[in-house]
């Protein structure tokens, strides 16, 4: 099975292109002063108008106040708001009602105790992102280039749909497919030469690395016929 890839935190037109000429069906930008990715409401749209239909557009923010969702909905027009910060179900209903626009949940995950809270978006936010607990002195809620611990997954019903993210790049993401078994991936640190410079050579290496992964799934299938 095909799973989605979203690329997170771009921010040119040029390693924009790079991911969606590699297959990205979900292309993301931030909106969060204190990241080295974020980007101002004008040139997010730019950006945005760019994809054409090529993939989902995502916008990533934390804790949105009401006009902030507003301009985001309203002036950038993306596919999908993703709310990274620590928004309620009851939130994330409010803003998907508010902007019909669909609503990615991120959850961070570092013990089994933080799976509790999956169950309780499910059916509220349109995707759930599981994403990785912020490293101490982190000033980020998301983009801090750090896995968890992947084995926990298994302990989520597996009816549960997610996109995994947190620390992917080309080296682990086999392993990480190995483990869990997620709807789709996400990557931004891990196609980045330094904290918010996408590098396009990164960007096709880890596209490479899942061309890898398919062709892999594909000859063991075979072999077993
Ligand atoms: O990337 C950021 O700078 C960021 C800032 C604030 C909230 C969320 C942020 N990123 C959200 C994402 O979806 C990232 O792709 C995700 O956290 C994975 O990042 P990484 O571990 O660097 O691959």
């Amino acid at each position: 099975m095909k799973i989605d890839v979203k690329i997170c935190g771009l921010s040119t037109p040029e390693t924009l292109e790079a991911a969606l000429t590699r297959g990205a069906s979900h292309v993301g930008f931030i909106h969060f002063a204190k990241s080295p990715r974020h980007l101002e409401i004008a040139p997010m749209a730019d950006l945005v108008r760019r994809v054409d239909g090529r993939a989902e557009t995502v916008i990533v923010s934390v804790d949105p106040d009401d006009a902030l969702v507003d301009r985001m909905a309203n002036e950038v027009r993306p596919d999908c708001l993703q709310l990274h910060g620590r928004e309620t179900p009851e939130r994330v209903a409010a803003v998907r009602a508010a902007t019909g626009i669909k609503v990615m949940k991120a959850l961070s995950i570092a013990e089994r105790a933080d799976l509790d809270a999956v169950a309780t978006y499910r059916g509220v936010a349109d995707r759930l992102l599981l994403d990785s607990k912020r490293p101490k002195g982190s000033q980020l809620p998301g983009g801090n280039g750090v896995s968890f611990d992947w084995t926990l997954l298994a302990l989520l019903d597996p009816e549960i749909s997610y996109i995994l993210s947190g620390g992917l790049d080309a080296a682990n993401v086999g392993e990480a497919l190995r483990i869990a078994h997620p709807a789709g991936i996400d990557v931004s640190s891990g196609v980045e030469s330094a904290p918010g410079i996408k590098d396009i050579t990164r960007i096709h290496a880890f596209f490479d690395a899942l061309d890898d992964i398919a062709a892999d799934t594909d000859s063991r299938k075979a072999s077993a016929l």
